[in-house]
C-alpha cells in the first residue's frame, strides 16, 4: 500500500478576483520510506502541491482530485482527523525556519510542545536534538531562536517535528536560507533520518542536484504538471524531457567557471498554458503538434514522460547534447 496517493490533483486559486488553475492534475505515488524530489522553477506549483496534502491552502482554493494518505481521503478529512494528520503523521520542513518558529519562546519550548513538561519529555526532546547532531540540548533548551545560526535552527525544526513520529515529512526547499556549509549538514541530516526512520519523504527544490543527494525518484514539475518522472540516477544521467535537459544544463557548477546556460523565455504558470505542451513555448524542439495538443504523461520503457517527442531520434539527440552541454 502506498503511504501517500495524489490523482489528478487540481488547484484553482484566486488572483485579483479571478479563479486561477494553478495545478492541473499532479499524480504520484510514494511507498513507506521511499523519497520523491519534486523539482521545478520557481511558480511551478511544488510549493502548492505540499500545501494541498497539508491541507495549508487558503480556503477559497477549489481543489479537484484525490489525495489519499494511508486509504484515508485527506481533503475529506474531519477538523479532528486532520488535526491528527498534521500533528502525528505527516511533518513539514519549511524554507526559512525563522518564519516558522515562534521568536519569544526558548528552544526548550518548541521541543516540549505537545509532549508535555516532565522529565520523560525533556528527555525526548534532548534524545531528538541529538539525533540531529545536537549534543549539548541542556544548554539549547534555554536559547532563543535569534541565537541559533540558521542551520542549527532548521535542525531544531527538523528534531521537533520528529519528535513526534511521523511517517511522512514534506520539506519546502528546507535548505534555501542556508549558507552552504549548513545547507549540507541539514541535507546530511535530512537524508540519514529519512533512511533510519524509514521515512516517507517529499524534498521540493529547484536544485536538482540537492534533490540527488537525498531521493530516489523524482517528479519534475512545470506550470502545474509532472513532465517528467523516475528514478532519480537515470534522469540526472540521461533526461527524456527537454525542461529536465535545460534544468540540468542550468544548474550552477562549483567546479566550473563557465557562465550558466539559462532557459530561454520565462517560466509561465499554469493558466497561461494553452492546450499544447505546457514547456512549447519555451521548448527549441516544439512542433505544431506540441503547440496545440497536450502530452500525456507516458511511459518510456519505466520512465514516465510528457512529450510528444521522446523517442523520436533526432529529438533524443539534442536532449542528449543539451544535457552534455552541462557536464564537464
Ligand atoms: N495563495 C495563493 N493565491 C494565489 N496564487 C498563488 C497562491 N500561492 C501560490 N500561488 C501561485 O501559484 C503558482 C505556483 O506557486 P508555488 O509557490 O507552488 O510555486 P513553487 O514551484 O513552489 O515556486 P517557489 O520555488 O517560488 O516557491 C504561482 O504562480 C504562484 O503565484
Amino acid at each position: 500500500m502506498s503511504l501517500l496517493e495524489l490523482n489528478d490533483l487540481q488547484v484553482d486559486l484566486p488572483v485579483s478576483g479571478q479563479y486561477r488553475r494553478i495545478l492541473q492534475g499532479v499524480t504520484f505515488s510514494l511507498a513507506p520510506g521511499a523519497a520523491l524530489g519534486l523539482v521545478g522553477e520557481s511558480g511551478s506549483g511544488k510549493s502548492v502541491t505540499l500545501k494541498s496534502i497539508m491541507r495549508l491552502l487558503p480556503v477559497q482554493a477549489r481543489v479537484r482530485g484525490e489525495i489519499v494518505y494511508q486509504a484515508q481521503s485527506v481533503l475529506t478529512l474531519r477538523k479532528r482527523a486532520l488535526r491528527t494528520l498534521r500533528a502525528e503523521h505527516v511533518a513539514m520542513v519549511h524554507q526559512d525556519p525563522r518564519t516558522a518558529i515562534n521568536p519569544v519562546r526558548t528552544i526548550g519550548d518548541f521541543m516540549t510542545e505537545g509532549i508535555g513538561r516532565g522529565s520523560d519529555a525533556w528527555d525526548r526532546a534532548a534524545s531528538a536534538l541529538a539525533e540531529v547532531g545536537i549534543r549539548d540540548a541542556r544548554r539549547r533548551f534555554a536559547q532563543y531562536p535569534h541565537q541559533l545560526s540558521g542551520g542549527l535552527l532548521q535542525r531544531v525544526m527538523i528534531a521537533g517535528s520528529l519528535i513526534h513520529h511521523p511517517k511522512l515529512v514534506l520539506a519546502d526547499e528546507p535548505t534555501t536560507a542556508l549558507d552552504m556549509t549548513s545547507q549540507a549538514d541539514v541535507v546530511a541530516v535530512l537524508a540519514r533520518l529519512q533512511a533510519e526512520r524509514h521515512l516517507g519523504l517529499v524534498f521540493v527544490t529547484h536544485d536538482l542536484d540537492l534533490a540527488a543527494a537525498v531521493t530516489d525518484t523524482l517528479a519534475v514539475m512545470y506550470a502545474g504538471v509532472i513532465v517528467e518522472y523516475g528514478p532519480t540516477a537515470r534522469i540526472q544521467d540521461r533526461p527524456l524531457h527537454p525542461y529536465t535537459a535545460a534544468l540540468l544544463a542550468s544548474r550552477p557548477r562549483l567546479d566550473r567557471r563557465t557562465r550558466l546556460q539559462t532557459i530561454p523565455g520565462r517560466p509561465v504558470a499554469a493558466y497561461e498554458t494553452g492546450t499544447g505542451c505546457v514547456f512549447a513555448t519555451r521548448c527549441p524542439l516544439a512542433t505544431d503538434r506540441c503547440r496545440t495538443e497536450r502530452p500525456a504523461l507516458a511511459d518510456h520503457g519505466g520512465r514516465l514522460a510528457a512529450c510528444h517527442r521522446v523517442g523520436d531520434s533526432e529529438f533524443d539527440d539534442a536532449v542528449v547534447r543539451a544535457r552534455k552541454a552541462a557536464t564537464p
